[in-house]
């Protein structure tokens, strides 16, 4: 059954800049979070898609597969999840750099709005997916203090894809399809 939207959501209004002491808690942990990449990057989208499957439709190859250990071996899956991984790293390296920054979400935001066309919905239920699974695996890591960190970080790039699909002039499938 597919979990209700607000359930474990993070609070992602528009957040105040990142401080450096947020910055380095959350460059701190990720070079712990990096080093298992894959496997960290696999196990968030495979929650994703047992949690919220309607996120599934989108990919061809696993939009009608249930069982999580056929999801985890999935090709196109592990793909994504490597491109997930490798979007957040050059983030992280570059929280000092805000265009590079804008640049990056600027790219993401363009190809899922115009060519994949996902909801922007789902990439608000993806940051609480990473949130959770990053708190869970990585418990001496993640303080409540470095979590509160990557809610912000993770808070920025949900507004600034948003902003990116409302500059494409996105609008709900359902309303453009009556
Ligand atoms: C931070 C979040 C995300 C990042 C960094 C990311 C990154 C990427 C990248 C780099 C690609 C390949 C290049 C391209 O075709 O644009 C891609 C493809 C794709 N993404 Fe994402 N993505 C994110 C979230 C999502 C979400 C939430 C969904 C839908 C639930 C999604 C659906 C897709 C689909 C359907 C493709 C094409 C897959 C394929 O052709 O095999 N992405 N993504």
């Amino acid at each position: 059954m597919e979990r209700m939207q607000g359930e474990g959501e993070v609070d992602l209004e528009q957040p105040s800049p990142l401080t450096d002491k947020e910055k380095m808690m959350i460059q701190d942990s990720w070079r712990k979070v990096f080093q298992n990449c894959d496997d960290v990057g696999v196990t968030i989208l495979v929650r994703l898609f047992v949690n919220f499957p309607s996120s599934k439709q989108y990919f061809s190859q696993f939009k009608n597969i249930e069982e999580p250990e056929e999801l985890e071996r999935c090709a196109q899956l592990r793909k994504h999840a490597h491109r997930i991984m490798d979007a957040i790293n050059t983030l992280v390296e570059s929280l000092d750099d805000s265009e590079k920054v804008a640049s990056v979400l600027k790219v993401v935001g363009k190809a899922h709005a115009l060519r994949h066309k996902v909801e922007p919905v789902y990439f608000k239920i993806l940051s609480g997916v990473i949130l959770e699974v990053l708190g869970e695996e990585f418990p001496n890591v993640v303080t409540p203090d470095v979590a509160a960190a990557w809610t912000k970080l993770l808070a920025t790039v949900y507004c600034s894809i948003t902003a990116i699909y409302e500059e494409l002039g996105w609008t709900k499938l359902s309303t453009t399809t009556g």
